[in-house]
């Protein structure tokens, strides 16, 4: 007789104990203690205002949060600046996409792994790599074909690839997604969907902001459902599907 294995524990990645964010009267993320698989697509839905993005917002440094602690891979991130988050591996987008509009597509890959002058990155010698490796990832995301455009010129979706490229210019181990597919048409969020799973494939961590159902539930491996800024319900897509309060924190009732 064969024993069945016992189902392996999943690692953590991105971890929160009481995180907590007030806006004056406002209790944006209250209390959560959340955590997120390693290895994993990991989604963070809930109704609007539930308090995500302010969430993804404590996270990545942009906000510092009042009360409670974010570890990431076990090490304490919490209240740590932007770029030293992304320094320990955690790369993220914009709900509203954040791209130069009057710089190509090219220099917007860029200046996303560059804090020097936009003169010198363009003249320096060590340029060639980086430049080989931001139109490889522009190849990846489709987009390779306009790496001269201005980026104000292409549309809000290919805007939205030209950010996910810029993420991975610095090759995170972890990406947060902030509503990719929000205003981007069918044809391009089924090419994020794939390059997610391209990505995932090849070991990268996802944790994803998104209103778009179908898209959670045909990506997630693990699906944290937020309601008055903290989790109400986790598991696989399955279970999230059929607890009953999930329902009731998107219909009100
Ligand atoms: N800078 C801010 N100042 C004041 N209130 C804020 C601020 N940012 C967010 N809030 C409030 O915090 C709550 C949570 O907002 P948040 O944007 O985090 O929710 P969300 O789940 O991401 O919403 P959506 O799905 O609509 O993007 C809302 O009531 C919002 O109005």
């Amino acid at each position: 007789m064969t024993a069945t294995a016992p189902a392996r524990p999943e690692t953590t990645s991105l971890a929160t104990v009481g995180l907590t964010k007030r806006f004056g009267g406002v209790t944006a993320v209250d209390g959560a203690t959340v955590s997120f698989h390693h290895g994993k697509v990991n989604a963070l839905i809930g109704p609007n205002g539930s308090g995500k993005t302010t969430f993804f917002n404590c996270v990545t440094g942009m906000i510092r949060p009042d009360e409670g602690t974010v570890t990431y891979r076990d090490a304490d991130i919490t209240g740590k600046a932007p770029h030293r988050i992304a320094r320990a591996g955690v790369g993220r987008s914009f709900q509203l996409c954040r791209v130069f509009p009057r710089m190509t597509v090219m220099e917007n890959m860029l200046v996303a792994v560059r804090s020097t002058s936009l003169r010198r990155q363009l003249s320096s010698a060590r340029n060639a790599e980086e430049l080989d490796r931001a139109r490889g990832l522009l190849a990846r995301v489709g987009i390779e074909h306009l790496e001269h455009s201005l980026a104000r010129d292409i549309s809000y979706g290919q805007q939205k690839l030209l950010e996910l490229a810029g993420v991975l210019m610095a090759d995170p181990e972890t990406i947060m997604l902030d509503e990719p597919a929000g205003g981007v048409n069918p044809a391009l969020i089924d090419r994020i969907a794939t390059l997610v799973r391209s990505l995932n494939a090849e070991g990268k961590t996802f944790i994803v902001v998104e209103h778009n159902m179908e898209l959670v539930m045909g990506l997630s491996d693990h699906v944290v459902v937020f309601d008055r800024g903290r989790p109400i319900c986790e598991g696989t897509p399955s279970v999230v599907q059929s607890d009953p309060r999930v329902l009731e924190a998107y219909l009100g009732i």
